[in-house]
């Protein structure tokens, strides 16, 4: 059922037209964002829905009786506004504050105080968090305390629409988080209908159900997150360069900005020459002389991470640790390495059998680093026959370091370029799964990490058909194959 069926309004304050034909409907217990740069006609819309300014032209139909036959009374039953500024009213306490929320609820000349008004404020103060301050003045608020005390007069009022205007305005981020988490549940439990101005474009395509964005009065765009959440239509609209990704949890885009001046990265020499190896007792540290973008398995740093520093530790054979992520954290913290911008592989395999494989090209240069032993090797077709893998000295450590811009897509391919390479050279050296009798593909417990400068030449992809895949599919088959040899030779002189 729609709350709000908005058609065609328009505004002008004077000569000034500020809104042009914006129309749209809201559902029962929708959460619906309105988005705009400064100036665009997102408060004066709030305006109109709320009363506050007399429609001009268009219609405003709530609950389906036009806006303007709802009397002031019958609206403020129906309506709860939290306007944009509100001057604090001095000599009030917040209970006082919250109280005024009742006014709409009190009926004939002389309205008594009942037991529902009561714990409606009760309810509405516990709701913002601000039972211990209810009879606090609010001029002795902080500006989001005294956001929350006008939160909790509207919500005593019991409406069925909440008007906001910027409602998370002052917060601190805990507070925003708490009260958004709160009107997402007031609004599903209570089928509460929500109209909210936000300026925060990844706090409303986090909570709002449908978005409505505004440019200079007009509607731009009208729908869900996921379909309002371009790059291409955020750049026209505010004037930013953004880029979409995906949270890490919700099905709901985030927006990253983009800075549009980027300090200038000098670098000096090919791409190794920005690299410090240093090899300790332990480890091989790899440190780079500025941030790259990696996408790595390793058991520090998973995922995407921009990282400096780029550790292989070894470990002894039979290294057992059940949480060997906060152990590694621990071991890298001990030796210096900062955690956040480090990468973190292990391995039993010596490090002194470490490959380097590089290759220059024409717009780029690629070098990998890998560590290899295959005492878990095993065939990937025919891993499901094992109930159980016993773990011995072995496994593929992969880091490949690249001088470009690498998309998200041309990282993936990068990932699938270097593993079938390293599946080649297991091939190639007739390494077998000893279970099953058959060519092994990697071992169980292979890791890589793929870095990229983010600077120089864009590679949109890097399978096999481009140049830089051909670069990541030679270095990480011919580092592999070195390194399963020299791992061979130790076994054999050992
Ligand atoms: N009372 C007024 N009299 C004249 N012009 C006004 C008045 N209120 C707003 N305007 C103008 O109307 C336009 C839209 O203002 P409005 O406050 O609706 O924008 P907004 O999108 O809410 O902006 P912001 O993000 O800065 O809050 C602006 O150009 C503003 O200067």
């Amino acid at each position: 059922m729609h709350v709000l069926e908005v058609n065609n309004v328009s505004y002008r304050y004077q000569r000034n037209q500020v809104l042009h034909d914006v129309t749209f409907t809201v559902t029962e217990g929708e959460i619906f964002g309105i988005l705009g740069p400064n100036g665009s006609g997102k408060t004066t819309l709030l305006k109109l829905l709320s009363k506050e300014l007399p429609l001009q032209s268009g219609s405003i139909v709530v609950n389906g009786r036009p806006l303007r036959s709802f009397s002031q009374k019958e609206w403020a039953r129906f309506a709860a506004v939290l306007p944009q500024i509100t001057d604090a009213a001095f000599g009030y306490t917040v209970k006082e504050t919250v109280e005024l929320g009742r006014y709409a609820h009190q009926n004939g000349l002389f309205p008594t105080w009942t037991e529902e008004d009561e714990q409606a404020v009760k309810t509405a103060i516990e709701e913002v968090g601000l039972t211990e301050k209810v009879e606090e003045g609010i001029d002795r608020l902080s500006g989001g305390e005294r956001q929350r005390v006008y939160l909790a007069r509207a919500l005593a009022q019991q409406p069925r629409l909440l008007l906001l205007d910027e409602p998370t305005n002052h917060m601190d981020i805990t507070q925003q988080i708490k009260l958004l988490d709160q009107l997402v549940r007031w609004a599903k439990e209570k089928a509460l209908t929500i109209v909210a101005i936000f300026h925060d474009i990844n706090i409303a395509s986090l909570y709002c159900d449908r978005l409505l964005m505004l440019k200079r009065g007009e509607v731009v765009a009208l729908g869900t997150p996921e379909e309002l959440m371009e790059p291409e239509r955020l750049n026209s609209v505010f004037q930013a360069q953004v880029s979409r990704q995906a949270h890490p949890t919700v099905s709901k885009p985030l927006m990253a900005f983009l800075r549009k001046w980027e300090f200038p990265i000098l670098q000096h020499g090919g791409l190794r020459e920005r690299f410090t190896w240093t090899t300790m007792k332990d480890c091989i540290a790899i440190t780079a002389s500025a941030p790259l973008k990696v996408l790595s398995s390793a058991l520090i740093g998973s995922g995407f991470q921009w990282a400096t520093h780029f550790v292989n530790r070894q470990v002894p054979k039979d290294y057992d640790c059940e949480d060997a992520e906060t152990e590694m954290k621990h071991y890298l913290r001990r030796h210096g390495f900062p955690v956040q911008q480090t990468i973190g592989m292990m391995t039993a395999v010596s490090i002194e059998d470490a490959v380097c494989m590089y290759e220059n090209g024409d717009a780029f240069s690629v070098w990998a680093v890998v560590t290899a032993g295959v005492g878990n090797a095993v065939d990937a077709a025919q891993a499901w026959k094992r109930a159980h893998f016993d773990q011995k000295i072995g496994t593929i450590n992969i880091m490949v370091f690249i001088d470009g811009i690498l998309t998200e897509a041309a990282y993936v391919q990068a990932i699938m370029t270097a593993t079938e390479a390293k599946t080649k050279a297991l091939y190639d050296e007739k390494i077998i799964d000893s279970e099953t009798n058959t060519y092994a593909t990697g071992t169980s417990t292979d890791c890589i990490a793929v870095a990229a400068t983010q600077t120089g030449v864009t590679f949109p992809y890097a399978g096999t058909i481009t140049p830089l895949g051909k670069a990541i599919g030679r270095t990480v088959y011919e580092a592999t194959k070195k390194a399963l040899r020299r791992y061979q030779q130790r076994r054999e002189s050992s």
